[in-house]
């Protein structure tokens, strides 16, 4: 069994859980009085390279990262630094998230906020959007293509912007097809757990100009940036450098203004 086969094991046993303890309609009852969602193609789409900032407390190629006690204090350095939007991972067994950091940070920070998790039903669509969620994660590879279709109609549906990840140019036609706004992909094989940063170089020429381009994961600092940057990124996604540093908002800053530099956007 895959890592990602494992960690959606993992998922679904939580899901269930929650599923007993929650019914759909009362969720739809919470998100109906969740706040309109904000709209993540504009926040990442601006001049220069958008840099979003995840929550990550723990990771299955890691271990333990970073303590984090309070996420939304985390969440607001980072929104201080100047991030386009925050990711909060919010699967538990692996990545030690929960909605509850979700929802913390949601209440925390104006940008728009993004679930990142391992999306495999529309009830944690749902869930999404009653805990305060713009924009949700869905992962191609965990995915048959009619169930990634149709999470991402529902996605629209309910307000929310769909960050469709890829590793590979069969990926991006499926991710395409489906009918994705903003397209991420992913330097991590979720096979090895590898990070290859010229996966973005190879898969990134494969989307269409007018879809939102991502880079995930790698990012040490600004020099990771501005090679993505050359590449074709529209924002990347960083997480461990940011929670295991010392200073996490001079550290976004730092990356704000290597993605803003006006030599750099010259160059795109
Ligand atoms: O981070 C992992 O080990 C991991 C393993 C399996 C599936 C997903 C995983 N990470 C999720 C992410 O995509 C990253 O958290 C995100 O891109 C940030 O990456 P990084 O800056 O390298 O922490």
């Amino acid at each position: 069994m895959s890592v990602l086969d494992e960690i959606i094991e993992g998922v679904r046993a939580d899901l269930a859980e929650r599923q007993a303890r929650t019914s759909l309609d009362e969720l739809k009852e919470s998100a109906a009085k969740a706040p309109q969602t904000k709209d993540g193609v504009a926040a990442l789409k601006g001049d220069g390279v958008s840099v979003i900032c995840e929550v990550k407390r723990s990771s299955p190629s890691k271990g333990a990262l970073a303590a984090i006690a309070d996420p939304a204090a985390l969440a607001a350095d980072y929104e201080s630094g100047g991030a386009a939007a925050i990711s909060v991972l919010t699967e538990q067994r692996r990545f030690g998230g929960s909605l509850a950091d979700l929802a913390a940070v949601r209440a925390r920070v104006d940008v728009p906020v993004l679930r990142k998790d391992f999306i495999v039903t529309s009830y944690q669509l749902w869930e999404a959007r009653a805990f305060g969620a713009d924009l949700v994660l869905l992962i191609v590879a965990a995915l048959e293509q009619p169930a990634l279709v149709s999470l991402v109609e529902r996605a629209e549906s309910l307000g929310l912007t769909p960050l469709v990840e890829v590793h590979d140019e069969d990926e991006v036609t499926r991710a395409v097809d489906a009918g994705a706004r903003i397209i991420g992909v992913n330097a991590r094989n979720l096979k090895t757990l590898e990070v290859d940063r010229g996966t973005f170089a190879r898969v990134a020429p494969e989307i269409p100009d007018h879809i939102v381009k991502v880079a995930e994961s790698g990012v040490r600092g600004p020099h990771d940036l501005i090679a993505y940057a050359h590449d074709g990124a529209d924002a990347v996604l960083v997480g461990e450098s940011l929670v295991t540093g010392r200073d996490p908002r001079t550290a976004v800053a730092d990356l704000v203004a290597a993605g803003t530099h006006p030599a750099l956007r010259q160059g795109r």
